[in-house]
């Protein structure tokens, strides 16, 4: 591990008793999970509660955190990003009124991993922001990760890697084992640009000393780049005015007959970007299906943003995980068992895509021009 730029001195924060909260982000595959794995290992994460966020209807992430019991909770009605007002506060209020009642032991710091498509804008603002939950917690560092062999093409492509850098107090480059010298220096000259006064830190499967990636101090915005006042300062207004709109919707309903509707919140999303789930009822014979998987990734490498999913292969009892982002694929490994919740206790296979303008059907087409493999339907997110 090695810093390319010196930390600077968090804003002290010995007189808050609020609950630190960190905000775990960064783009599609960059590694959040696997870094959340090996801190959940730290003796600095006892007492922690830890929020899972995930894009799609088949959630798989909590499958892959390999510590889940009672403080892990997973967040799994749509993106926090996108419906922030119910999920993510409804969690957050759920942990603290249950310590409260001591129905689960004191809660000493909250960890939320966001999606890979989150704008964590929206994650902030309600953490320093919404009464009930900025009363009780603080905002203590938005961790980013940063994937080092894809982050140039991420960062080109989609808005909300953008917006990960730039809101970071920490950016973690991940994957260094996978990248050369050349390629890890553009990475950072990259992320330096739009993010300057962060630290960079560099790891590789997750390895990291938990104090770089808490106790970054109380949120600073004004240490960022004024971007990231103004974004926040746009969601203070959306919020005020969407509270405002409640506020007068019945009197002016009264008046006219019509209802009225609040402002919604902006498409956080491209709209290009999409999510389906291809299920393999039988079980895959793995010389093929790897085959398919190549060839698939060979011809829309480029429009695959990730994938992931649970696999029953011929002649093993555990499932296997697959996960690609664009044209990589990873080193499969298995969990210890198969899950015994839906929708994975059928033992189907189950491969979630987040996707760019590729069309499921192509997807289901290219696995049976393959043959030994049969995809059926299932609604997409
Ligand atoms: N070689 C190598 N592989 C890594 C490293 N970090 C993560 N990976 C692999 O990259 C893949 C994606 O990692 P995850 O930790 O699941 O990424 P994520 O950010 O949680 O993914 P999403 O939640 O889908 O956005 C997995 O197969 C990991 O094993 C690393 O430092 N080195």
């Amino acid at each position: 591990m090695s810093s390319t730029t010196p930390p600077s001195a968090p804003p002290p924060a010995s007189h808050d008793h609020r609950i630190p909260v960190t905000i775990l982000t960064g783009f599609l595959g960059a590694g959040k999970t696997t870094l959340l794995n090996h801190l959940l290992k730290q003796p600095q994460m006892a007492g922690a509660a830890v929020l899972i966020n995930e894009f799609g209807e088949v959630g798989v992430d909590h499958h892959l955190v390999e510590q889940v019991d009672e403080s892990v909770v997973l967040l799994d009605s749509g993106c926090i990003c996108c419906s922030v007002q119910g999920d993510l506060v409804k969690a957050l209020k759920g942990i603290f009124m249950r310590a409260l009642r001591k129905e689960i032991p004191p809660v000493t710091r909250v960890l939320i991993e966001t999606t890979g498509l989150a704008d964590p804008v929206p994650v902030v603002h309600t953490v320093m922001e919404e009464p009930f939950i900025a009363e009780r917690y603080r905002c203590d560092g938005v961790i980013t990760a940063v994937d080092a062999t894809h982050a140039i093409t991420q960062l080109g492509d989609n808005r909300e890697a953008v917006r990960q850098v730039a809101m970071a107090d920490r950016l973690l480059i991940t994957k260094c084992d996978l990248a050369d010298t050349a390629t890890l220096a553009e990475v950072a000259a990259r992320i330096a640009t739009l993010n300057p006064g962060a630290q960079q830190v560099e790891i590789s499967h997750g390895s990291i000393d938990p104090d770089v990636v808490f106790g970054c101090g109380l949120y600073d915005p004004g240490a960022k780049s004024p971007d990231v006042a103004a974004w926040l300062g746009e969601e203070r207004v959306r919020h005020q005015q969407a509270r405002k709109a409640a506020l007068a919707a019945p009197l002016a309903w009264r008046k006219s007959g019509q209802p009225i509707v609040a402002p919604t919140a902006p498409a956080r999303h491209d709209a290009n970007v999409t999510s389906y789930v291809l299920t393999f009822p039988e079980p895959l014979n793995w010389f093929a299906f790897s085959d398919a998987l190549g060839l698939l990734l060979q011809v829309y490498g480029e429009r695959v943003l990730r994938i992931k999913g649970l696999l029953n292969v011929a002649g093993d009892p555990l499932p296997r995980i697959v996960q690609c982002v664009q044209h990589s694929i990873y080193q499969p490994t298995s969990l210890p068992a198969w899950p015994d919740q839906p929708p994975y206790d059928d033992r189907k296979s189950r491969l979630v895509f987040i996707v760019r303008e590729l069309p499921r059907t192509a997807v289901v087409e290219l696995f049976y021009s393959i043959g030994g493999v049969e995809a059926e339907a299932e609604p997409s997110a």
